[in-house]
């Protein structure tokens, strides 16, 4: 069980003497959201709603994702800001009979997911961090077609049976969010996912990013253009939407990383595990204007999307079949 928010915190982490501390998982006193903190002293905020992470701290409590000050947190819209999941569909397909009837970015942002547990370093033994003795954390949301919180659009128009499983995993130098997204039906559907993080920046013109040199890219601020990335490392200095298909080194098997640096500083690492696209955003001066829960208005100098993801084609789970993908951003 996990604890109340408002509960006096224990006067030690650690109850067993000679095991290392725990980390603390606790609720809110609304319910809303799961809050947890290493003995180390990071912290990671989910609220149920989306499933949505809403914070991510380091040790001295810098935060390191944007939120606007405007973000819907009630349950009413997807939440502007944090780590929103997007599935079973990227954007709209008009074109694409199964997901047409569906809202951007589909229904996961705006179901109400169920919290399903913890796990700490002590019973996660063959995560790799704890076996370098690194406190971590790992707090499992499910959302299914049988769900009470699903989305009724959803109902409505993505009539399959499925169980996603969303995992959002804590240590104290990295961020883990994966999903597990299972056919549970008889008939095969198509899906995309993708993690929309919302990375933190102190100033978006000191900005670079790394590690997409070469990658096909569409332009979607230029009419879908499909171009080719040759500056590298590159800047932002205007509205910037693009999906980036990166390619694979041969004879690799892990997907390149991404690094945002900042003053030529490397800030964050983005690795990927399954999911083959990156999406990099910014909405600038007058998309942000355009945007009721964009808040404040210059946010977008505070932020830059890296969006880790599966859309670039359409993923095709079989009845009994699952689609898995990661990503890991770590501080660095
Ligand atoms: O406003 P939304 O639905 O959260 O979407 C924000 C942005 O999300 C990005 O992932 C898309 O590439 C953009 O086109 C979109 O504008």
């Amino acid at each position: 069980m996990v604890e109340r928010a408002n509960k006096p915190k224990p006067p030690t982490l650690s109850s067993t003497p000679g095991l290392p501390p725990q980390a603390t998982v606790t609720f809110s006193e609304d319910n809303s959201r799961v809050v947890a903190e290493l003995p180390t002293g990071e912290s990671v905020q989910v609220l149920l709603h989306g499933a949505t992470v809403i914070s991510w701290k380091d040790a001295s409590g810098d935060e390191k994702l944007w939120l606007s000050d405007a973000a819907k947190l009630d349950g009413s819209k997807a939440v502007r800001g944090g780590i929103p999941v997007v599935f079973p569909v990227f954007g709209t397909a008009p074109t694409h009979p199964q997901t047409k009837g569906l809202p951007q970015h589909g229904f996961a942002r705006t179901s109400r997911w169920e919290f399903l547990g913890k796990s700490t370093s002590e019973s996660a033994a063959d995560d790799k961090a704890s076996a370098s003795n690194e406190p971590t954390v790992k707090l499992d949301f499910g959302l299914s077609s049988g769900s009470p919180g699903l989305d009724p659009v959803a109902r409505a128009h993505w009539p399959f049976r499925f169980n996603l499983i969303y995992s959002v995993t804590l240590n104290p130098s990295s961020l883990t969010t994966s999903i597990v997204a299972t056919n549970d039906g008889a008939e095969s559907f198509e899906c995309q996912v993708l993690m929309h993080t919302y990375l933190r920046v102190n100033d978006i013109t000191k900005v670079e990013i790394q590690g997409l040199s070469n990658a096909f890219y569409t332009d979607k601020v230029d009419a879908g253009a499909v171009k080719t990335q040759t500056s590298t490392p590159f800047t932002i200095a205007g509205e910037t939407d693009r999906v980036y298909t990166p390619a694979k080194e041969e004879g690799v098997e892990e997907e390149a990383a991404v690094t945002v640096a900042e003053q030529g500083r490397p800030k964050y690492r983005v690795t990927r595990d399954n999911l083959s696209n990156v999406v990099v955003w910014n909405p600038w001066t007058d998309k942000a204007q355009g945007m009721a829960d964009f808040e404040p208005k210059d946010g977008f100098r505070k932020m830059l999307c890296v969006e880790p993801g599966a859309v670039g084609a359409w993923q095709a789970v079989e009845a009994g079949d699952a689609f898995e993908g990661a990503q890991t951003i770590t501080l660095l």
